[in-house]
């Protein structure tokens, strides 16, 4: 390795990382899961789709216990079959994999740890797609729901809070914007904590509130950019003449921290730190837990129909926003394909050349985080900019729950410190970082 070459990317060769027992625990219970579910909805999909789809339901259950058979025995990862639009790139890339390793086709074991992990969600979106009548059918749909609905006194308590805060701002009274800037981007930040993929698939939602812990959970903030991000935030509405402009918030998980990201993008806009905010989602159900349009509808709907009138009051102001356009929910398809944001320019332009019109664009997530900094095996202390390679459509900022063993951007000694205390620091989302990133590096 060059000075200047970036580490290797992670992948389960190393059988004592989180690649390795992710492929060899981890996916093999996803997909077994996912397989029992389809079994006990059975009647309930059946109702929905049509007596044909029974037939669809083995299908696609036939093929969840083929690929978990061929993640458990490292078999060659094999070309998707579907029409879908993103077909061709999939196969493009695992053509170029080929060729690379002179015929071998990459393997479970083998391969970069983001590819075969990409793959699986992309796989299991296949295997709907070819189904006759359940195309529409989000297999994951359910538990994020239940995400949701199980975290329902946190909600209610979060939407009180941001319900009064809002409400004192526009009474004119004195708060301090940098108070709520960071009260709120760490409720976005550890909203991240709860994700359902790190529990293999099963319940992992938020019951206590949030707010209650915040000062409680700051000392596992092991990097804290959030004056960074806020200076930054300023200096582009200043270059404006104080116009506030476009903010963009590329979002993860449904469920609890879907609305910690809501009420986020809230405070940005009550406090006049942005003038719009464009949320970015997944074109499929994707890492279990990620939003799709049809969750992020639902969650709206679903708030607006609650009985708390706190909840309900913001669920219809934030339809309201999507109507007026200060709030835009998009989704492009590149974030549901292989690539790290380094490959971003190359491979969707387009979403490059959007994201470039935000003022800052945050990144919620560990996925996220890891396509970030291309999933590599990263010297803790390497500059959060660094790990970037390149990658800088406009300032950032990445929000997030540490659930795979790569980081960047930490102060020397902080890495050796929490290791002392906590054995799992970097996989168990217990800690978390808030990363900013000013200017491109490459
Ligand atoms: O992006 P998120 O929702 O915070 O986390 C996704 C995740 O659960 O999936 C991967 C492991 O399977 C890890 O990157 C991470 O733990
Ligand atoms: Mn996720």
């Amino acid at each position: 390795m060059g000075t200047q070459d970036p580490p290797p990317a992670l992948s389960a060769k190393n059988e004592s990382s989180f690649a390795y027992y992710t492929i060899n625990a981890r996916l093999p219970v996803i997909l077994a899961r996912i397989a029992d579910s389809l079994c006990r909805k059975k009647e309930r999909i059946i109702a929905k789709y049509g007596q044909e789809s029974s037939e669809d339901i083995k299908f696609v259950i036939g093929h969840l216990s083929k690929l978990r058979y061929e993640v458990q025995t490292n078999k060659a990862i094999q070309p998707l079959e579907s029409n879908a639009p993103d077909v061709q790139a999939w196969n493009r890339e695992l053509a170029t994999q080929t060729a690379a390793q002179g015929g071998e086709p990459p393997k479970w074991y083998s391969a970069t740890w983001l590819y075969v992990e990409t793959y699986m969600y992309r796989a299991l979106n296949d295997y709907v797609a070819l189904t006759k009548t359940m195309k529409s059918f989000d297999i994951f749909g359910e538990q994020k729901q239940i995400a949701y609905t199980d975290a329902e006194v946190p909600v209610s308590s979060l939407m009180s809070y941001l319900d009064e805060v809002t409400a004192n701002l526009q009474k004119g009274s004195k708060t301090d914007i940098d108070e709520l800037f960071s009260e709120f981007i760490q409720v976005a930040l550890w909203g991240n904590k709860c994700d359902l993929s790190i529990s293999h698939g099963a319940e992992n939602s938020q019951k206590q509130c949030l707010l209650e812990q915040l000062s409680h959970l700051k000392p596992n903030i092991l990097a804290d950019d959030t004056r960074k991000t806020l200076a930054a935030l300023r200096s582009a509405a200043g270059a404006r003449n104080h116009q506030a402009g476009r903010v963009d918030i590329v979002l993860d998980n449904a469920g609890f921290e879907l609305v910690t990201d809501l009420t986020f993008a809230e405070v940005l806009l009550a406090t006049g730190l942005a003038s719009c905010v464009h949320f970015h989602g997944k074109t499929m159900p994707w890492f279990v837990s990620d939003v799709t349009q049809d969750d992020f509808s639902w969650t709206l709907d679903t708030m607006s129909a609650s009985s708390n009138t706190a909840v309900s009051k913001l669920g219809a102001k934030w339809k309201s926003r999507l109507q007026d356009g200060s709030w835009v929910y998009k989704a492009h398809s590149f974030w549901t394909l292989p690539y790290d944001y380094s490959l971003m320019k190359k491979h969707a332009q387009d979403l490059y050349a959007d994201l470039a019109k935000a003022d800052l664009v945050f990144f919620k997530g560990d996925l996220n985080y890891r396509k970030l900094v291309g999933d590599r095996d990263w010297n803790p202390t390497t500059p959060f900019q660094v790990s970037l390679r390149g990658f800088h459509p406009a300032p950032l900022c990445s929000l997030r729950a540490l659930k795979a063993d790569t980081v960047a951007g930490l102060r020397p000694g902080v890495a050796e410190e929490v290791a002392v205390k906590d054995e799992k620091w970097q996989v168990n989302g217990s800690w978390t970082t808030i990363s900013f990133c000013g200017e491109r590096v490459s």
